[in-house]
């Protein structure tokens, strides 16, 4: 409902519960400075989130796998998985959240209102995956990669389905090697027998990942081999599911088994292009870092000008055309939306 409907009734409610609720959180800041004081909480120790729920967070101890359930002290907003915080234990093993550590990194998705909102922070790697059936469009591939490169966090590219895979490679072949030229690590995967997760463990160890991609490449089936303890992952979602409905969409981390940390939910596997305007299409394409600014005009828009540093790199071969007919691609869906 608009704010301008609101009778002055409905209003005068709303700011009643308002002011209750401040006056509630101010009691409750009051009530946890006390304790905190009281030494009724251990010392300060460095943790991560690992879900959260609105004020109330899963954190885990740096020391321990052990998951504490805590809440955050009052002046403390907008957490999300993945935050590194300083936490105190208290004796029933609850906690509460003191601080949060400057963050490397945070993953960002647009909301029902399409305002942008964090969503996981200090991620090492986003590992797009595509797969040898459904075909992979280039362009996609570097859609995602576009993304990826606005958030600061490294893109890997995940080939799953290799046992579909013909002999000589076929025509994907050719794609990973223009992928692979210009530094982007390729993993190959396949969820089908014993040692097709190999170097995808490798890839995921001592690393924080998310998966994205697009439907039907196996994102699923690649993240349930990886977490095999089905028990745990399904477990630590029905203990939280009383806590109310959003829980299932809110993005855990779990720890690999073989190493690495994995963040999921179904809202970062749908991980896109949305919200990026044209600056940062064209810083997403790394091969065309070098060019920019030696265009002879500067507001050069890399179309038809006269003394275009990207069109003659592409004429000397230094920047494959389709790759600049991809970002054209790219830019003009952007300004058609
Ligand atoms: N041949 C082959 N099929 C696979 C492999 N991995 C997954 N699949 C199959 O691919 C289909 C899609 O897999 P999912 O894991 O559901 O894919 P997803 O990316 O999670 O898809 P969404 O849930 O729609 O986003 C399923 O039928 C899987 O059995 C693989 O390595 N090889
Ligand atoms: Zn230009």
């Amino acid at each position: 409902m608009s704010k301008r409907k609101l009778s002055r009734q409905q209003r005068w409610r709303v700011e009643k519960i308002q002011a209750e609720r401040a006056a509630r959180a101010e009691r409750q800041a009051e009530r946890e400075t006390r304790s905190l004081e009281a030494g009724e909480y251990g010392p300060e120790q460095p943790g991560r989130v690992i879900a959260h729920f609105g004020r109330t967070l899963d954190v885990r101890g740096d020391t321990g796998a052990s998951l504490h359930r805590c809440h955050l002290r009052a002046n403390l907003e907008g957490l999300v998985t993945g935050d590194r915080v300083v936490w105190r234990r208290a004796a029933d093993d609850s906690g509460v959240v003191v601080a949060r550590d400057s963050r490397d990194n945070v993953l960002e998705r647009p909301d029902a209102r399409g305002l942008l909102k964090p969503v996981a922070a200090n991620i090492d790697q986003i590992l797009i995956v595509f797969a040898v059936e459904p075909a992979p469009f280039a362009n996609l591939i570097d859609r995602y990669l576009v993304a990826a490169e606005a958030t600061g966090i490294t893109p890997v590219l995940v080939l799953n389905k290799t046992d579909l895979l013909p002999e000589d490679g076929g025509a994907l072949a050719h794609l990973l090697e223009r992928y692979r030229s210009l530094g982007y690590t390729v993993v190959r995967a396949t969820t089908r027998g014993d040692t097709g997760l190999d170097a995808l463990h490798a890839q995921l160890t001592g690393r924080t990942s998310v998966f994205v991609g697009q439907s039907g490449v196996g994102k699923s089936s690649l993240i349930d081999r990886l977490l095999p303890d089905q028990a745990l992952r399904i477990g630590a979602l029905s203990e939280d599911s009383r806590k109310g409905t959003h829980t299932t969409t809110t993005a855990r981390l779990y720890a690999l088994p073989a190493g690495g940390e994995l963040i999921d939910s179904p809202g970062i596997r749908e991980f896109g292009l949305g919200h990026l305007d044209a600056a940062q299409i064209t810083d997403g394409f790394v091969e065309f870092r070098d060019y920019l600014g030696r265009c002879r005009f500067r507001d050069c828009r890399h179309r038809d000008e006269p003394g275009c540093a990207l069109q003659a790199a592409i004429d000397a071969g230094e920047i494959s055309a389709e790759r600049f007919a991809s970002y054209r691609r790219i830019l003009d869906e952007q300004a058609g939306r």
